[in-house]
């Protein structure tokens, strides 16, 4: 059988530098797969080139074996995209709106009102059906983003940094909202956020400068990544010279609320000293936790691992 999506040897160069570089990876089943990276990574240039939006310089993409050069409306059929800037009709209702969608996407004209019907409600937006787009908050216009990409229940949903921009519980809500339509699609989505991804996806495409540095389960991506600070707070904060004593901190940051945050080369039973030290010394310690730090050095270390 097919995969959903096939990315071969995909690269693409605007005017004379490189976006992307020979990226290859496969989808083959329903659920998220995040597509991680830093600003400026390649994913938008990655997702432009798969929804048909962009064409590439060089490789190959295949939607359920179909090249999108050989049939172009068999492949759009059965893709969905939202871009990062939802497109959007503001003077539209939302009704009118998702009609429009489905006539674009060459629906058949009797399906399109119960189709229209189906995504109003997994999308929780049934209520708003009469309301101009404009008069929308952002989680309803994302809503109504991610409704017009499923609507003609494609097998491949797009999704490019979908929660950017949405307040917290705006966020919260929308990645549930995801997480239901990856039940019945496969889900392609972009973030700079580690976290959203490790909440939504089960698989991992992370790239680095237009390269993929890493490729596989979330399980996996979990487990190459070694934390490299510790959290710590203690209600007697010993001085910063008191923590680079203990052996392998190399760095100290000082933090409001009696935490501090430290760095280590090798976490070789350090969290064990910090508290053998902490109750010997009294400095009450109430919580120690390792952290993964910043994207910056996910990067550095899957690089090292995974880039030829
Ligand atoms: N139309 C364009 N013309 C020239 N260079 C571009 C164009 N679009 C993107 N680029 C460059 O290509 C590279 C990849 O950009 P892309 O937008 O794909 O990254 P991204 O991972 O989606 O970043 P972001 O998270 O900021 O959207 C960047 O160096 C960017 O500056």
């Amino acid at each position: 059988m097919n995969p959903i999506l096939k990315v071969e040897n995909l690269s693409h160069k605007y005017a004379s530098s490189w976006a992307i570089r020979d990226i290859n990876f496969e989808i083959n089943s329903n659920g998220v797969v995040g597509l991680l990276g830093s600003n400026g990574a390649g994913k938008s240039t990655t997702m432009n080139i798969i929804c048909g939006a962009l064409l590439q310089t060089e490789g190959d993409v295949r939607v359920n074996g179909i090249n999108i050069q050989d049939d172009p409306i068999a492949y759009k059929k059965q893709i969905g995209f939202l871009p990062q800037q939802a497109p959007l009709y503001l003077d539209f209702t939302v009704q009118e709106y998702l009609e429009y969608s489905a006539q674009l996407r060459l629906m058949e004209k009797r399906s399109i009102k119960a189709a229209v019907e189906e995504v109003l409600e997994k999308t929780a937006i049934t209520q708003m059906r009469s309301r101009l787009i404009k008069n929308l908050s952002g989680g309803f216009r994302q809503r109504v983003g991610i409704a017009q990409a499923i609507i003609n229940k494609p097998r491949l949903v797009i999704l490019d940094e979908p929660t950017n921009g949405l307040d917290p519980n705006q966020i919260i809500e929308a990645r549930k909202l995801i997480k239901n339509i990856a039940q019945e699609h496969a889900v392609l989505l972009s973030s700079h956020v580690l976290s959203e991804i490790n909440l939504l996806a089960r698989e991992i495409i992370m790239i680095e400068a237009g390269r993929v540095v890493f490729s596989d389960t979330l399980d996996a991506f979990n487990n190459v990544l070694q934390p490299n600070t510790l959290m710590v707070r203690m209600l007697n904060m010993p001085g910063v010279n008191d923590l680079l004593a203990i052996d392998n901190v190399v760095k100290v940051e000082m933090l409001p609320d009696n935490k501090c945050r430290l760095h280590f080369t090798s976490n070789d039973d350090l969290s064990e000293r910090i508290v053998k030290k902490s109750a010997d010394l009294n400095w009450r310690l109430t919580a120690i936790h390792a952290e993964i730090t910043v994207m910056d050095d996910v990067f550095k270390q899957l690089s090292s691992n995974f880039s030829q």
